[in-house]
């Protein structure tokens, strides 16, 4: 594993009290929200429109994220399908007034592109 983000830096926002419980953890569903924000902003990016999460595979925590954190979100595209784009998508914490990032957790996120109506549309060729 590697000890740098991969992919592409899509999204840094910091952690802040009303994320947190009283412990001074930040909830995991904030983290996994700012994941789903940074997946879907690459995915409509390269989608040239509307897109939809699909799937997140599985995700587990491996180091907490605390206030004052600075949360970054690296995506990088693994597949495009006929409708479908998967990312895999990384979410790193630098500490609080530090230079220490630490990976906090990681998944592969399904996004589907869609047109107008609704309906999965084809995700158009590359350029
Ligand atoms: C902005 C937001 O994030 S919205 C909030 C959360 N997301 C939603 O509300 C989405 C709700 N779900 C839906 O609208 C639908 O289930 C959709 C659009 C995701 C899929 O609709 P379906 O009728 O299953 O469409 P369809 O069978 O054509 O599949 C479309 C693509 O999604 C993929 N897909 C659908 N379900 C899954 C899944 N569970 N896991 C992985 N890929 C999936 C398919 O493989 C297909 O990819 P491909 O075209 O590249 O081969």
């Amino acid at each position: 594993m590697s000890d740098q983000p991969r992919g592409q830096l899509t999204l840094r926002t910091l952690a802040m009290p009303g994320d947190a419980n009283a412990a001074g953890d930040i909830f995991g569903g904030w983290v996994m929200a700012q994941m789903d924000l940074a997946s879907g902003m690459r995915a409509a990016e390269r989608a040239k429109g509307r897109v939809v999460t699909a799937a997140v595979k599985e995700m587990a925590f491996a180091k907490p994220v605390k206030i004052g954190d600075t949360l970054e979100i690296s995506t990088e595209i693994l597949k495009i399908g006929r409708t479908s784009i998967t990312l895999y998508v990384e979410a790193w914490a630098k500490r609080y007034l530090s230079d220490l990032r630490e990976r906090v957790t990681h998944a592969e996120i399904v996004m589907v592109a869609m047109d107008k109506d609704g309906k999965p549309t084809p995700v158009p060729a590359e350029g």
